[in-house]
């Protein structure tokens, strides 16, 4: 289905006629289209293009491929299906994207309860068990990220009266970690919903109010320009692009010179998270580390609380990695060079119709190029790390995090 209206819902799965869809955010935010998987490939395909993102997101559609798969054979079984042939198309499905630590997280989970049915092939109790654990995994994400949220916004509110701040204030965001990435509301741009639910200038009970929101563009995939734009202009929340080159001049036109009282200085740095280790160290869209680097420096200058900014990662604890110990053993998934070296996108025609898909080069043909989806921002770097505990975590006089599962 392609049709011109909104959506922000990512993930469609019919619980009674068990079928699974996708909003293809390859083509937004020109059309809104939704495609069928219908089994672990087609799972794995929409994931490894990235006709589906984000961490929480993959996640889902992967345990609900699972589920699709299993009972899309159960429903037309002719021959029996070794447990262990479901299992090794688990483990194939867990390779299409490194990474975030989600998709593994469920995925191993599933294995896991196949195993527990003690069953030696496929069946209904096994298609029950996966059907059960994949709903309920996109219901507790859905509600993890409205306590993230409301657990966000009282961070933001709780430490603008501790700096006694007033006036407005502005956000700066990367990439994309809203309801495109996640069953809904989001993470990082959960807060950002939550907290301009409450703190915009028309609903604000603080001397304070969220004024304005910079997405980062994010390439070089344009999560933030294609997609964040698409859910802040959704929300009617006050936003503007900005190049991810720009967030130094921005910072400082905004925080640090003498400015008028309208300026609406960066106060928080907000972004998601593709795996959060042991000790904080936290893996995100590339460009995430060089903006915490980007805090501490004004950090380092700015003299008044009321100009420092926080930089907060927000993620449900499913992004949680306890196993791995420091950011340095993450594994940082690389992708195709042509998404630096090329743009996709529709045609715009001056009668405003969205024509075909064209892409152009925007580089020296056959070069060589590097390009990791992910970087890793050292826990030093971090003020908070926000979840669905009512706590939001934050560093002991040590400096360190003390994260739980
Ligand atoms: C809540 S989304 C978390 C995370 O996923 C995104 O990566 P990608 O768009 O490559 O899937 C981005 O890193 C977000 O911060």
């Amino acid at each position: 289905m392609t049709s011109t209206t909104k959506t922000l819902e990512a993930i469609k799965f019919d619980r009674k006629e068990i079928k699974l869809e996708i909003l293809d955010q390859l083509l937004l935010p020109y059309s809104t289209t939704y495609i069928p998987i219908k089994s672990i490939e087609d799972g794995f395909q929409a994931i490894k293009l990235m006709q589906v993102r984000g961490a929480p997101a993959i996640a889902i559609v992967g345990a609900f491929a699972v589920v699709v798969d299993t009972y899309i054979y159960l429903q037309a079984a002719t021959s029996n299906r070794p447990i262990g042939e479901l299992i090794k198309s688990i483990d194939y499905l867990i390779t299409s994207r490194p990474t975030a630590v989600n998709l593994a997280n469920a995925l191993n989970d599933m294995k896991t309860l196949i195993v527990e049915t003690e069953c030696e092939n496929v069946n209904e109790k096994v298609y029950r068990a996966l059907l059960h654990y994949a709903t309920a995994l996109y219901d507790d994400d859905l509600a993890n990220n409205i306590k993230i949220g409301y657990h966000g916004y009282k961070y933001i509110s709780d430490t603008l009266k501790q700096q006694n701040f007033k006036g407005p204030f502005s956000i700066i965001t990367i990439c994309n970690t809203g309801s495109l990435a996640t069953s809904g509301h989001g993470t990082a741009l959960g807060i950002i919903r939550s907290t301009y639910q409450s703190l915009s200038k028309e609903n604000s009970n603080e001397e304070f109010y969220l004024q304005h929101v910079y997405p980062c563009e994010t390439r070089p995939y344009n999560q933030g320009a294609k997609l964040t734009t698409y859910e802040l202009d959704y929300e009617q929340i006050p936003f503007t692009l900005i190049c991810d080159n720009m967030v130094s001049s921005l910072i400082n036109s905004l925080n640090s010179k003498q400015v008028k009282d309208q300026s609406a200085p960066i106060k928080f740095i907000i972004v998601g998270a593709d795996r959060i280790v042991k000790n904080g160290d936290t893996a995100n869209k590339i460009g995430t580390f060089q903006l915490s680097t980007i805090a501490k420096y004004f950090n380092s200058k700015f003299t008044k609380e009321e100009q420092k900014i926080k930089f907060i990662v927000a993620a449900p604890k499913t992004t949680i990695d306890l196993q791995t110990q420091h950011g340095d053993d993450i594994v940082i998934e690389e992708r195709p060079s042509n998404e630096l070296t090329t743009l996709t996108g529709p045609v715009l025609k001056q009668s405003g119709d969205v024509g075909e898909k064209l892409t152009v080069g925007i580089a020296t043909p056959g070069i060589s190029v590097w390009n990791p989806a992910f970087d890793v921002t050292p826990h030093e770097l971090i003020d908070s790390i926000v979840t669905e505990d009512e706590q939001v975590y934050t560093k002991d006089a040590n400096g360190e995090f003390h994260l739980t599962k």
